[in-house]
C-alpha cells in the first residue's frame, strides 16, 4: 500500500486539523515535538505522512500530487485558484473576508471611485471589486498588518480576514462589505481522488462523523 500523504496549512488551522484527526484514530505522534526540526513525520502503521507547509503552498502541493489531502482555509483556496477538488468543510476556522475601512469611507465604495485597495488576497479583491461591484481599483498586495495601511494612508480600504472584530475596531475601522464566509476545508488532488478512492472516502466518512 502507498503511503496517503497529507498537507497541513501551519499556524491556527493545523493544531484544530490535528485534533480532528486523533478523534477519527489518525495520529502522529513524531509530530506533537515542538523543538523538532524534521519537516516530514510518518505513521507507519497507518501509511500516512503529514507535512505542515506555508498556507498557500497547500494547494500547490495538492494539484501537483505531492500531498494527496491538504488542510487549508477556504480564502486560500479561492486566492491561489489551484486544481484541486474541495471534498469537505471542516467547520473550525470561521471568518468572513471583508471590505473594510473607516465608516466615512464608505462613500468610496457607493460612489464606485476608483480607490486603491490593500489586501493579502488580490486575486479575491480583484474579483470581487471587478466581477462583482464593477468597480475598478487598485490593488496593492501587502503580507500582514493589513489594517495599518487605511491607518497610514496607504489605500482607502483593505480587503481582509474578520474573526472577532477586533483589530478592527481597536484600529478605527469597521466592516464596509461582506464578501464572503471562510473556514477550514480538506482539499484532494484529483488524480488521487480517482486512485485511491477508497480509502479517501473512508477518511472522509469518518472525519465527517467527528464534525
Ligand atoms: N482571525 C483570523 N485571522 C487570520 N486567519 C484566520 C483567522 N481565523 C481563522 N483564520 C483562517 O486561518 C488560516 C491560517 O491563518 P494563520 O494566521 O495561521 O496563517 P497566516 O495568516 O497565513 O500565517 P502568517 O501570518 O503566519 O503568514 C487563514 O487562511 C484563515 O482561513
Ligand atoms: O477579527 P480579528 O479576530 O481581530 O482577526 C482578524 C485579524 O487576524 C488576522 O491577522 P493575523 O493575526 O493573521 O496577522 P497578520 O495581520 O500578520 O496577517 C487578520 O488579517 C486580521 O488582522
Amino acid at each position: 500500500m502507498r503511503y496517503l500523504t497529507f498537507a497541513l496549512g501551519k499556524g491556527r488551522l493545523a493544531k484544530e486539523a490535528l485534533k480532528l484527526f486523533e478523534k477519527t484514530g489518525i495520529t502522529c505522534e513524531e509530530m506533537k515535538d515542538k523543538d523538532s526540526r524534521k519537516l516530514i513525520f510518518v505513521n507507519e502503521e497507518l501509511k500516512m505522512r503529514f507535512f505542515l507547509a506555508k498556507g498557500p503552498d497547500v494547494p500547490t502541493y495538492v494539484e501537483y500530487g505531492a500531498a494527496d489531502i491538504g488542510i487549508v482555509g477556504r480564502d486560500t483556496i479561492l486566492e491561489e485558484g489551484r486544481q484541486v477538488h474541495e471534498v469537505l468543510d471542516l467547520g473550525f476556522g470561521k471568518c468572513k473576508m471583508c471590505i473594510c475601512g473607516r465608516e466615512e469611507d464608505r462613500v468610496y465604495l457607493n460612489n464606485r471611485e476608483v480607490i486603491r485597495v490593500a489586501t493579502k488576497y488580490p486575486n479575491i479583491a480583484k474579483h470581487h471589486f471587478y466581477e462583482k461591484k464593477n468597480q475598478t481599483v487598485e490593488i496593492i498586495k501587502l503580507n500582514g498588518s493589513i489594517e495599518l495601511a487605511p491607518i497610514v494612508g496607504l489605500s482607502e480600504v483593505i480587503v481582509d480576514i474578520v474573526e472577532t472584530g477586533s483589530t478592527l475596531r481597536e484600529n478605527g475601522l469597521g466592516v464596509l462589505e461582506e464578501i464572503c464566509d471562510l473556514s477550514a476545508r480538506m482539499i484532494v488532488n484529483p488524480v488521487s481522488m480517482r486512485m485511491e478512492n477508497d480509502r479517501i472516502k473512508e477518511l472522509i466518512g469518518k472525519v465527517r462523523e467527528q464534525l
